[in-house]
């Protein structure tokens, strides 16, 4: 699905607005009901609602859903910040429309400020995708007094003070929702960590816009959702046999971190590949031959580290580098000689990548491979550099994707992927069970295993990744976030591939 920015997104308002020949009004007629069912679905009319509205559409929005909001029996107040005469026409249309008993109150001085009991619900419809400028004087005030209060918030469409796609400056007021609820599809500001205590946890609701306009508009950010997913999983005709699925080579592990090779070579068969051949250093090899039945394993001659590369490397059609491997001077030079000769695409993860960052030269003949790397943010940085925020950051993996026509899984809470073409993937699920010491092993054998089956390097990345926190996410109810391990994401793999399945089916 396209992430569009808001630029775009007014765009795609007027669009539908002439397309279906309606009034702009009903537009936000439509958000406006959206957004209700959802607090509705959320909150019970138990709580007073205290709304505050902006001079624009977004505060539009909120006048609408205070009029919908009393119609069903909750106890609302309703403010203003702004001058009302330069508000929007929609804005006016709803003022007009707010039922005789409800008094819009304007907000002009501090004093005004209502005190909101900490049990309150507080809906932000201060700003939306129209903030031009740094929030400052009476409406930074006022973004102060709803974050200090313990009411909980809820944004409408964006939480004000923060920008829909371009970095917020840090010295203006920000709301810190606990939801963000939004119309019709993400903006590029949900999908950044640095943005967490702002946006809060937040949902999409439908409003409509025009699939035309949508279809057409050109993007290079995406999100991943099911229906996108869905019809990525290849299914196995009847008379499958092992040769069809790859032959995957894992070099990995060392002395005392054996188990990322574990790890990676059980997710590997979890995924689906046909065989797989793991190389590790000599104290792995009963290590892996009692812990993986499924998997061959070759010793390398060196005891506790990666110092070779198997005589045969040119059968496998994949290979993953890196879990648990060190970064010893003799894996060093095994990982130069894999990049020197080599044709097989490539997933280089852990100290792969911390080898990799350590020498042009290496990164250099990263342009003559197929490669993914899958960095977590510190072994990303040590390879690309400290970028000055998480924009900077996503445009530098871009430019290094191009620049090494390379695919990059920025893995985090909610995970990045980039493409040599400049495209940007966020990946949407998985959940903070998942900060825990392995998932990266485990990702490294799922992509693995996805490109042993010919998946094409963006499938497998895409894929892998929806797949990782999708069992995560099955995992939750009975584990918990706290008691996750690595190893829960390989035992509800399984559960993973047949809920994508069903869903394709
Ligand atoms: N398709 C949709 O998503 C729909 C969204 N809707 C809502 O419309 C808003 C966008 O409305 P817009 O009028 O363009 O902008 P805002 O309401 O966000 O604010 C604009 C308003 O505020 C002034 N302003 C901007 N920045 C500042 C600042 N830092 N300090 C003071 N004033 C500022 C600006 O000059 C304008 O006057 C969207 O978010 C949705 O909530 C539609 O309701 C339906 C379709
Ligand atoms: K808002």
């Amino acid at each position: 699905m396209k992430i569009l920015s808001a630029d775009q997104t007014r765009a795609a308002d007027a669009f539908t607005i002439q397309e279906e020949n309606i009034a702009s009004f009903e537009l936000m007629e439509r958000a406006a009901s959206a957004f209700t069912a959802w607090f509705e679905n959320k909150f019970t009319p138990t709580q007073d609602v205290y709304i505050f509205c902006g001079p624009g559409n977004n505060g539009g929005d909120g006048l609408a859903i205070t009029r919908l909001l009393h119609q069903r029996c909750y106890t609302v107040q309703v403010y203003l910040a702004g001058d009302p005469a330069n508000a929007s026409e929609d804005f006016k249309y709803n003022h007009q429309k707010l039922p005789t008993e409800i008094a819009l109150r304007h907000v002009e001085h501090e004093s005004d400020f209502p005190a909101i009991p900490a049990a309150a619900l507080v809906i932000d419809a201060l700003f939306g995708t129209g903030l031009n400028r740094t929030v400052t004087g009476l409406y930074a005030s006022l973004i102060n007094h709803l974050n200090q209060s313990a009411a909980c918030i809820t944004a409408v469409d964006m939480p004000s003070g923060l920008y829909t796609d371009k970095q917020t400056p840090t010295e203006g007021a920000i709301i810190r929702a606990k939801y963000t609820v939004s119309f019709e599809l993400p903006k590029l500001a949900f999908f950044l960590p640095q943005h967490e205590a702002y946006v809060g946890q937040w949902h999409v609701v439908p409003i409509s816009l025009s699939p035309t306009f949508i279809s057409e508009a050109t993007t290079n950010l995406y999100f991943t959702t099911a229906a996108d997913i869905q019809h990525l999983l290849k299914s196995r005709p009847k008379f499958s046999h092992k040769g069809l699925y790859g032959h995957a080579l894992l070099l990995c592990g060392g002395f005392g971190k054996m188990g990322a090779a574990v790890l990676a070579a059980r997710a590997c068969m979890r995924a689906g590949v046909g065989l797989l051949t793991v190389h590790a250093p000599a104290i792995g090899y009963a290590i892996l031959q009692n812990s993986v039945p499924e998997a061959m394993a070759l010793s390398d001659k060196h005891k506790n580290h990666i110092a070779n590369l198997p005589s045969d490397i040119e059968k496998y059609n994949v290979i993953g580098v890196g879990p648990g491997m060190g970064t010893e001077r003799v894996t060093k030079t095994a990982i130069g000689q894999l990049l020197a000769t080599c044709k097989q695409p490539l997933v280089l993860d852990a100290d792969a990548i911390n080898i990799i960052a350590g020498s042009e030269k290496l990164k250099n003949q990263l342009r003559n491979h197929e490669v993914i790397l899958t960095p977590h943010p510190k072994e990303f940085e040590r390879l690309i550099g400290k970028s000055k925020n998480d924009y900077d950051r996503l445009q530098d993996m871009l430019e290094f994707c191009r620049e090494y026509s390379c695919y990059i899984v920025l893995k985090g809470s909610q995970t990045a992927i980039g493409t040599p073409e400049g495209n940007l993937y966020f990946n949407t699920t998985g959940n903070a069970g998942m900060a825990t010491g392995g998932t990266g092993d485990v990702l490294t054998g799922i992509i693995t295993a996805l490109v042993a089956q010919k998946y094409t390097l963006e499938e497998a990345c895409i894929l892998g990744v929806y797949l990782h926190g999708l069992a995560a996410d099955l995992a939750l109810p009975d584990v918990g976030k706290v008691s996750m391990i690595a190893s829960d994401l390989i035992d509800y793999l399984p559960k993973a591939f047949l809920q994508v399945a069903r869903t394709s089916a």
